[in-house]
């Protein structure tokens, strides 16, 4: 059984892996890329208004057949218009009458006036435009900013999140996880993608072997164990189904509704991914220090 879903404050469910459409040049058509997604198994696209990928997006959904239910649709303000125009266009673009999730982008983009922004937001979600609400690269500082006035918290923070970068965010994910904040993780790969040769390729390595899987899977199933969102991408299948498959490696708590054979492997990965996670934190501090 691929990914499950994490439940949102707001009483939503988020799958817990989504396919990222930001990874190509602004306005590439990666409708393929997508329907290559959501054949695979992928049913949580994620794009933003700066892609300039949201008809891609439209396109691939009216090719897979599949209904709007069925699939779980993120976009983003970019600052590129004004808020009530931008979900407006994105919508038309997507072809959809809602999104899911409603993000924006970065909180460059609301800087000069935060409070006026997010009542914004709180209308979008009040008029069903947006089923959830939340934000991205967003610091501690910019939640406690926007929590001031919101009427509605957040219910997610998209951030980048790898091994070197756990120890930043550590106090990002307390704060998330004190006032329910669900945290998205992109460039989950970064490690052996944008910064191969640093001491995380090691233990990634060793956990790899170990439980005979990929280097790619070690860490998203990292990711998993944190609850964070994976926002990963490829546009190979085998990438595609690789990902998947770490759904199959599930947190221990899931352990007690599966079949014996399952529990073994799990009380194996239970022990497996907390190993994999200090192992992690440990080569990105000695890295860091
Ligand atoms: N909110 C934001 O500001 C923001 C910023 C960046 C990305 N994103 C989102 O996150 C998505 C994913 O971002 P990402 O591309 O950084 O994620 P990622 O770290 O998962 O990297 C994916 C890339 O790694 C490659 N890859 C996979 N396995 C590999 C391997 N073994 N060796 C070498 N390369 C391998 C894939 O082909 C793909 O190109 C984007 O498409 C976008 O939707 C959001
Ligand atoms: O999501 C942030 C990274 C990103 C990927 N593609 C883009 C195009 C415009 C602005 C930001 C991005």
């Amino acid at each position: 059984m691929p990914f499950s879903t994490i439940s949102l404050n707001d009483g939503n469910a988020i799958p817990q892996i989504a396919f990222g459409t930001g990874s190509v040049n602004k306005g590439t058509d990666v409708s393929d890329q997508i329907e290559q997604a959501i054949e695979t198994g992928f049913w949580h696209i994620d794009t933003a208004q700066a892609y300039g990928n949201e008809e891609s997006v439209g396109d691939a959904i009216r090719e897979s057949g599949l209904t709007r239910k069925d699939l779980y649709i993120t976009t983003k303000f970019s600052g590129l218009s004004e808020i009530e125009e931008a979900i407006q266009a994105s919508l038309k673009k997507i072809g959809v009458s809602y999104v899911d999730l409603y993000l924006v982008h970065n909180p460059r983009y609301i800087r000069d006036d935060f409070a006026g922004a997010w009542a914004k937001f709180e209308r979008i979600k009040a008029q069903g435009l947006a089923k959830s609400i939340g934000v991205s690269n967003f610091t501690v500082n910019d939640l406690q900013t926007l929590l001031k006035t919101a009427k509605v918290t957040p219910a997610a923070n998209q951030i980048s999140f790898h091994p070197y970068n756990y120890q930043q965010n550590r106090s990002l994910l307390e704060f998330s996880a004190k006032n329910g904040i669900i945290v998205e993780g992109y460039s989950p790969l970064a490690s052996i993608t944008k910064f191969p040769g640093g001491p995380v390729d090691k233990a990634v390595q060793v956990a790899a072997d170990r439980l005979g899987v990929s280097p790619a899977q070690v860490l998203l199933s990292w990711v998993k164990s944190k609850g964070v969102v994976i926002v990963t991408t490829s546009s190979k299948k085998s990438r595609l189904e690789e990902y998947l498959a770490v759904g199959d490696l599930p947190a221990i708590e899931e352990a007690g509704a599966q079949g014996p054979s399952v529990q073994l492997i799990q009380r194996i990965k239970g022990r497996v991914i907390p190993l994999i996670g200090l192992c992690l934190v440990a080569a990105a501090v000695r890295w860091l220090v």
